[in-house]
């Protein structure tokens, strides 16, 4: 499927896409309907309107400069910004609203506390919940990442901490990333906890890092510090971790000079195929992370794991 990159049609259609001029966009959304409209009004809204806004759960902060059209948005939920249903509904509905907000063109994406970006899923999400909380659990995994990976801004990961698993998810999800400099570290470190990455997720780092380095990095579940993600190419560029955002808005008016339609047309062209399957195996997908999750060795792993984060201290 990555391979076919985009259909013969699809190709003709982003060429009279391209052609109709003023009406361009609506035919573009059309071509790639990145979201579904019905599933909006499910969700918190977190309207970004140029003063500090956040939604009603303040696990989400966002700020949008109006002048350049970049927002950038904080996940706030302390002490690690762990993924829980409550925030990855308040990153999908706030992706969502971005989205639609034609002066909006980037958004850059980061935490609230220096130190953690986000330290992935919530484990305990994971353990001693009912197949029904999993699979529930893992549908909002993948409409926040299909809302972030198929956005048409160009979204940048300012990593401003450690980054594991679904931290990861998040920042692969991106255009590109930059990373604090320091003792901190990014990579899927899914088989550490006995989970396997989903294809889709396998697949973007893949597309990011390579076939070789991606299954060596995947299979021992490598958590990289960020002088090595440099290497590897998991990030794009690394920075002092208190000019992470500086650095981060800096680079995205480099990518403003660009075209918007051009360069959002030629992501999507990449991108669409991923998409689609995500979409288009959603259910298997979810039926896969819910019988694997609630697996009894699993559950043991996981309680090994989370007795582990604890004796930490
Ligand atoms: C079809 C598919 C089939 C199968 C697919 C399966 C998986 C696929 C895809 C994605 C899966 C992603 C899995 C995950 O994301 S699981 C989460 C993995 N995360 C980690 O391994 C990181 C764990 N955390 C840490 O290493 C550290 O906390 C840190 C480095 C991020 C920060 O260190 P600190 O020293 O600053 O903070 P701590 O003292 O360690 O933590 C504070 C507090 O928070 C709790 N905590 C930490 N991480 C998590 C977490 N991920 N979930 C829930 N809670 C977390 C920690 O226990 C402390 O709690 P207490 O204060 O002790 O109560």
């Amino acid at each position: 499927v990555r391979n076919s990159l985009i259909s013969g049609n699809e190709t003709i259609k982003m060429a009279l896409t391209i052609a109709v001029g003023g009406r361009v966009w609506r035919k573009f959304f059309k071509t790639f309907p990145f979201r579904s409209n019905s599933a909006l009004k499910r969700f918190p809204t977190c309207r970004a309107n140029g003063r500090l806004y956040s939604t009603s759960s303040d696990v989400v902060l966002v700020r949008k400069d109006e002048e350049s059209g970049i927002a950038t948005v904080r996940m706030n939920n302390p002490p690690v910004n762990s993924l829980n249903p409550t925030l990855m509904v308040a990153l999908r509905s706030c992706f969502e609203e971005l989205e639609k907000d034609k002066t909006c063109r980037a958004l850059i994406l980061t935490s609230q506390k220096p130190k953690v970006f986000s330290a992935g899923l919530d484990i305990l999400q994971l353990y001693q919940k009912s197949p029904d909380h999993v699979a529930q659990f893992w549908e909002k995994v993948q409409d926040m990442w299909l809302a972030l990976y198929g956005s048409r801004l160009i979204t940048m990961a300012a990593i401003n901490g450690h980054c594991p698993a679904a931290g990861c998810l998040l920042g692969l999800a991106c255009d590109y990333r930059i990373m604090a400099e320091g003792n901190f570290r990014i990579g899927l470190n899914e088989t550490q906890l006995d989970l396997v990455a989903p294809f889709w997720l396998r697949q973007t780092m893949i597309d990011v890092i390579g076939y070789r380095q991606a299954e060596m990095a995947l299979m021992i579940g490598a958590l990289y510090p960020s002088d090595k993600a440099l290497q590897l190419g998991l990030v794009d560029k690394l920075a002092p971790i208190e000019d992470v955002q500086t650095v981060a808005e800096e680079e995205v008016k480099n990518w403003l000079k660009i075209p918007d339609q051009a360069r959002a047309i030629t992501k999507m062209a990449s991108r669409k195929p991923l998409l689609d399957e995500l979409r288009r195996r959603k259910q298997e997908d979810i039926q896969t992370f819910r019988d694997e999750t609630t697996r009894e060795s699993v559950q043991k792993s996981i309680q090994q794991y989370l007795e582990k984060l604890k004796a930490k201290k």
